[in-house]
């Protein structure tokens, strides 16, 4: 498994493209028929993708030489939302049918876990959040009309989204894990501007639903030390306490927020002045 280490804002400033992209992108998250992971010591997140094409894809066992654990999930919690086509998830032997922007929570103390597609022609394509947990809250699956939504933004501002938050206490208990989906209306590009940080959370961006060469370029540092990393389709981004996260779109795009750590509130944001912005 890939490991990121937490980084400080006074060394992520000093650094040149690429060092900003080896520090928090990340650019590959799924192969076929493999599950890959990268671990982070920012709140010890771990993000990763499944694509089951030909065979089903499981948590191999050696997982637990990271954790230290017996198995994978025995202190931890999964969050996950296909942005493929249909498949399923089998945890310690329940089958949960997960469509195209369904999520599934699996909860802490489940062993097996298998991820398959129906058809490998539209393979469902799972992006996954890990979380460190205390409690094993049920499995349950969170279909997109069940997430809470909120519309923030107006086409005059090219900023008008629905954030659907699936994993957030209105929708069911976990222990830490909060993970939605942010999709924008046709014409607007910007997400989450004005901007905010939140010094009791870390978070992580995943975008994807763009086109072949489009972009989007993603905001991040402290609000007086701002920098961009240039995203790509199906690409993520880590982003430490620190570092305000927003983002504009050469194109149409899509996002999966995910977020660890003090809280489980939401709205706990703070909000950066345009002024206050360098
Ligand atoms: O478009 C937005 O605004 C978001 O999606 C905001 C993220 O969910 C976020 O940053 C939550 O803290
Ligand atoms: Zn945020």
């Amino acid at each position: 498994m890939e490991i990121r280490q937490a980084i400080h804002s006074e060394h992520a400033k000093q650094l040149d493209t690429q060092g900003l992209r080896d520090q928090f992108l990340i650019e590959k998250l799924f192969i076929p028929d493999q599950l890959k992971l990268v671990y982070s010591h920012l709140d010890r997140i771990i993000l990763g993708g499944a694509l089951p094409v030909d065979k089903a894809i499981t948590i191999p066992k050696s997982l637990n030489q990271q954790t230290g654990t017996d198995y994978f999930l025995e202190r931890r919690e999964l969050g996950t939302i296909n942005i493929g086509g249909p498949g399923s998830i089998t945890v310690d032997g329940t089958r949960y049918a997960v469509g195209t922007h369904e999520a599934l929570y699996i909860g802490k103390e489940s062993r097996d876990v298998r991820f398959e597609s129906d058809d490998p022609a539209k393979p469902a394509t799972f992006y996954l959040c890990c979380a460190p947990a205390h409690q094993a809250y049920p499995t349950r699956k969170v279909k997109l009309e069940e997430a809470s939504p909120q519309t923030l933004g107006d086409a005059a501002n090219s900023n008008r989204r629905t954030i659907y938050k699936y994993l957030v206490p209105d929708v069911l208990p976990t222990c830490q894990l909060l993970m939605g989906m942010t999709r924008l209306e046709e014409g607007s590009l910007w997400n989450t501007m004005p901007c905010h940080i939140h010094d009791r959370r870390m978070e992580a961006y995943f975008y994807f639903d763009m086109a072949q060469d489009s972009l989007v370029f993603h905001m991040m540092g402290e609000p007086h030390e701002t920098r961009h990393l240039v995203v790509r389709n199906r690409q993520a981004v880590l982003s430490p306490s620190w570092s305000l996260h927003s983002g504009v779109g050469t194109g149409s795009y899509t996002f999966i927020w995910a977020m660890l750590g003090e809280n489980q509130t939401f709205s706990d944001m703070d909000h950066i002045a345009m002024a206050d912005l360098r």
